[in-house]
């Protein structure tokens, strides 16, 4: 099972390497503005998820909004421990 942690070392060394046809290097071209808006998607997911759909699918709206914050701290240049010191 990957970890929160696991993925985003995954992630950090997509961009570093930057493999063809990775949707993440994709994502991070296309910049800070674009992974906002599909945050914001991908937040509504959730919401309508947790209301309407079952457990299983409101878990997986809530890894890809997940996912796509590791993108955007990795656009910005923030680690785990830049988020977790706020927690
Ligand atoms: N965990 C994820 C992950 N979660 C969400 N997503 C992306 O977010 C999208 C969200 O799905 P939606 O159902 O909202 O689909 P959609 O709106 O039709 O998607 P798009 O058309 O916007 O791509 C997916 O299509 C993926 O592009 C993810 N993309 C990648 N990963 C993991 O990240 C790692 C690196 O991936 P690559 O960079 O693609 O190699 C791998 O371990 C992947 O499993």
């Amino acid at each position: 099972m990957k970890t929160f942690d696991a993925l985003f070392a995954e992630l950090s060394e997509k961009a570093r390497i930057r493999p063809e046809g990775s949707g993440t290097v994709r994502e991070l071209d296309a910049g800070v503005h674009a992974i906002g808006k599909k945050i914001v998607e991908e937040a509504a997911e959730v919401w309508m998820a947790a209301e309407y759909q079952s457990d299983d699918e409101t878990a997986e709206e809530i890894s890809q909004l997940l996912y796509h914050l590791q993108v955007l701290m990795l656009a910005k240049g923030l680690s785990p421990a830049d988020i977790y010191r706020h927690l």
